[in-house]
């Protein structure tokens, strides 16, 4: 409370929040960065607040948090911090905002199941993975980035603690970019269950293993690799080009500088485990609870190792996001040179006309409220038809002068 009554400042749009009822106008807000964003067709990158949260101390995780925005910031992109603000699903927070989150008590872990209920009580809840991602989804933010993604828990085989993060890569169309699972996790398991759930896993960089959070190998390899973020924003515009409407995970290895030696990190991890155990943590506290037991463990180098990967992750992911946008334009304008130039104005093109007409494409600034589907690009729509059978005799006037007759009938019917 005492946080609250600190940042609640008059005329603040945080003020705003704690006056504000249990509304159901609208279901998220944007930041005013991001509103400028979709607006002006800027390249978004979508970021968890978990991670700040849960997954690191106060006064790093504020510090963390800036210094990722502004990373994405510096490399083209618009930071989008999505959370649970009294209630309101807010994407993109404000430096105000970011700061009541760090500090504030009783934030909720918001995955899937739990965003419902958060929004419904006006209480504070920080995403997870997939919550984010469905925040992504519902603002299309296609690109977002984090530090480790949730997964399949050691022994999960008989506890069935799996992440809800994994169903959700399998049902959005959104890509993630982070430094893989860490092996608090079964990993092998994890990679199986993202295949089930029809997720494409690439590496990132040089080699094809799959890292393993604070170490850049984790002994698995991922299925594809990317050598840059070209050849990701390709991926990801071709999954939706294809509406395969499934994840992708871009798994980016700790830089070499920051990784953690294996054999400690393991018996850190192993101890935490145990001690985890003991003390009868499990479901949603298990993570924050062995994150923090790590770091204690390892005098602060994991937490270091985390928030170098995470920095680094952001640069990929705007990067990411700034190629994919443009790939995206180059498609954008093949449509508005195709109906929206004066040259081109009106006429479909070899490709959208074997769709008949109602295929035209779309001006890249339109509305595609009534094209249906809005990736369908089509700006005619036709309900129904009708044939008109008509009967013409021919006069004697006609028959002395058939082209004359002719034009007159063919004004008649238009
Ligand atoms: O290194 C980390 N891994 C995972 C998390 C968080 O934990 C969530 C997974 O939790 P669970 O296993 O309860 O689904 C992830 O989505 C993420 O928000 C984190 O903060 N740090």
């Amino acid at each position: 409370m005492a946080y609250l009554a600190k940042y609640v400042l008059k005329g603040s749009r945080l003020a705003a929040f704690y006056k504000r009822g249990y509304s159901t106008a609208s279901p998220w807000v944007f930041s005013e960065e991001v509103r400028l964003a979709k607006s002006e067709g800027k390249p978004i990158v979508a970021l968890e607040s978990t991670i700040i949260t849960h997954g690191m101390p106060y006064p790093q995780n504020l510090e963390t948090a800036k210094q990722v925005e502004n990373i994405i910031r510096e490399r083209g992109a618009v930071p989008a911090t999505v959370a649970i603000l009294k209630g309101q699903l807010t994407i993109g927070l404000s430096e105000e905002e970011l700061t009541y989150l760090a500090q504030a008590k009783g934030v909720v872990k918001a995955s899937r199941r739990d965003l419902a209920p958060i929004a419904a009580a006006k209480l504070d809840g920080a995403t997870t993975v997939a919550g984010t991602i469905i925040a992504a989804q519902l603002a299309d933010i296609p690109v977002f980035v984090t530090g480790g993604i949730g997964g399949v828990h050691r022994h999960g085989e008989n506890t069935l603690d799996i992440s809800a993060d994994l169903n959700e890569l399998g049902r959005s169309n959104t890509l993630v970019v982070c430094s893989g699972v860490k092996s608090i996790l079964d990993i092998g398991r994890t990679l199986e269950y993202l295949e089930t759930q029809g997720v494409c896993v690439c590496a990132f960089g040089e080699t094809s293993d799959f890292p393993a959070f604070y170490t850049t190998r984790s002994g698995f390899t991922a299925p594809h690799r990317v050598g840059d973020a070209l050849q990701a924003a390709r991926v990801l515009h071709a999954s939706r080009q294809m509406k395969l409407a499934s994840g992708i995970v871009v798994a980016v290895p700790v830089p070499q500088e920051h990784a953690m030696d294996e054999k400690i990190i393991q018996e850190a991890i192993n101890n935490a485990l145990k001690e985890a155990d003991r003390n009868g943590i499990s479901g949603k506290e298990v993570t924050p609870f062995i994150l923090a037991a790590v770091a204690k463990a390892t005098s602060g180098a994991s937490l270091n190792a985390n928030i170098a990967l995470i920095k680094n992750n952001a640069k990929v992911g705007a990067d990411i996001a700034v190629e994919f946008k443009k790939l995206k334009n180059v498609d954008d304008s093949k449509n508005a040179f195709n109906i929206g130039s004066s040259k081109g104005a009106g006429k479909c093109t070899s490709n959208t006309s074997r769709h008949f007409h109602t295929s035209c494409s779309r001006r890249a600034d339109e509305s595609p409220l009534f094209s249906g589907d809005k990736n369908c690009g089509g700006d005619v729509l036709v309900i129904g038809g009708a044939n008109v059978d008509r009967i013409y005799r021919l006069k004697e006037e006609g028959a002395q002068s058939p082209s004359a007759y002719l034009r007159k009938v063919v004004t008649t019917l238009l």
